[in-house]
């Protein structure tokens, strides 16, 4: 069943044509993450879905309701996380997830809330007394306020550390676990590629394609770096025909391949048969961020 339905979605200010006939679902229990360069139209989109902006033309549906119309009824189900909420400082984190909790008929219990989102310890902390990061989590604690079907989150790790995004990572992993169906919005692809079970890319409006982050990967056809040292430069005599001539610099060999899985096989037995060691030999890829690249950057030289 889908939470979110946009067929033909259409929104422009004036002369700017922000988002141009987008169609896109989103399943229950689903994490869904819209990418996209700056003023792709991203926000735009997300402010249609939660009713907080009009819409020109299209039909739009959320959790069988037309946000347009939704009203509060309709905001109660939803949860919202922004970029930099702005917090009464002298409330502690208690208080102000109480407070918010308050607002909803159907809430969550504000102290699990605040376990929940791994603030336990700062429960009585004045919010003037919290890190960027544990900022973060409570405007999360706060958008889960009213225990929302569905969740939105907008850029939810920009400034975090490297461990506090894991931590970000494993709570978002968790609320999937409790069923709540998620609409993200990200620059970081890493992020999405980690969270998302599907991806939307967006660029000047245009919805340009849909799909699992492997999915995505797969389409872009970008080619595998298969790469490797070898203990002395005379080794490399004798390596065996590839797919694509390799490029030597030294010791170090870099081969950019199409067919990656005949080439690792080809290049392991030479290894064994010359009793020669590979000690990092890698095979790599095509990233998320390289097919999401790759994509944009595409539909940037047709315009
Ligand atoms: N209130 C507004 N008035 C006029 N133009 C706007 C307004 N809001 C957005 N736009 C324009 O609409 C387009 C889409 O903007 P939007 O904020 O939806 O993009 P975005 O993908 O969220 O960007 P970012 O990643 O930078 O947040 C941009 O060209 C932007 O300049």
């Amino acid at each position: 069943m889908a939470t979110i339905a946009v067929h033909e979605l259409t929104r422009a200010y004036g002369p700017v044509l922000a988002v141009d006939r987008v169609s896109f679902t989103v399943g229950d229990g689903e994490i869904f993450a819209l990418l996209g360069p700056n003023g792709a139209g991203k926000t735009t989109i997300v402010e249609i879905l939660e009713g907080y902006r009009t819409r020109d033309s299209g039909v739009v549906e959320v959790l069988g309701c037309d946000p347009a119309s939704g009203g509060s009824a309709y905001r109660a189900r939803i949860g919202v996380v922004l970029q930099s909420a702005g917090f009464e400082e002298e409330f502690t984190v208690r208080e102000l997830v109480r407070l918010q909790c308050a607002l909803y008929p159907r809430r969550h219990d504000a102290d699990e809330l605040i376990d929940l989102v791994g603030l336990a310890d700062k429960r009585t902390t004045r919010v003037k007394g919290l890190s960027g990061g544990q900022r973060r989590r409570l405007d999360l604690a706060l958008g889960l306020a009213g225990a929302p079907e569905l969740l939105f989150l907008d850029e939810p790790t920009t400034g975090f550390d490297p461990a506090a995004r894991r931590h970000a990572w494993e709570l978002v992993a968790r609320l999937r676990g409790l069923g709540t169906t998620i609409l993200l919005t990200t620059h970081y692809l890493e992020e999405a590629q980690h969270l998302a079970d599907r991806v939307g890319v967006l660029r000047s409006g245009r919805l340009l394609t849909v799909g699992t982050p492997d999915e995505l990967r797969a389409g872009s056809r970008l080619p595998t770096v298969i790469s490797f040292s070898v203990p002395s430069a005379r080794d490399l005599a004798g390596l065996p025909p590839l797919s694509a001539p390799p490029q030597i610099d030294g010791d170090h060999v870099r081969l950019v391949s199409h067919d990656p899985l005949p080439d690792t096989r080809r290049l392991t037995q030479w290894a064994s048969r010359c009793g020669t060691d590979l000690p990092d030999f890698a095979v790599s890829p095509p990233t998320l961020e390289d097919a999401y690249l790759a994509l944009t950057e595409e539909a940037a030289d047709v315009r």
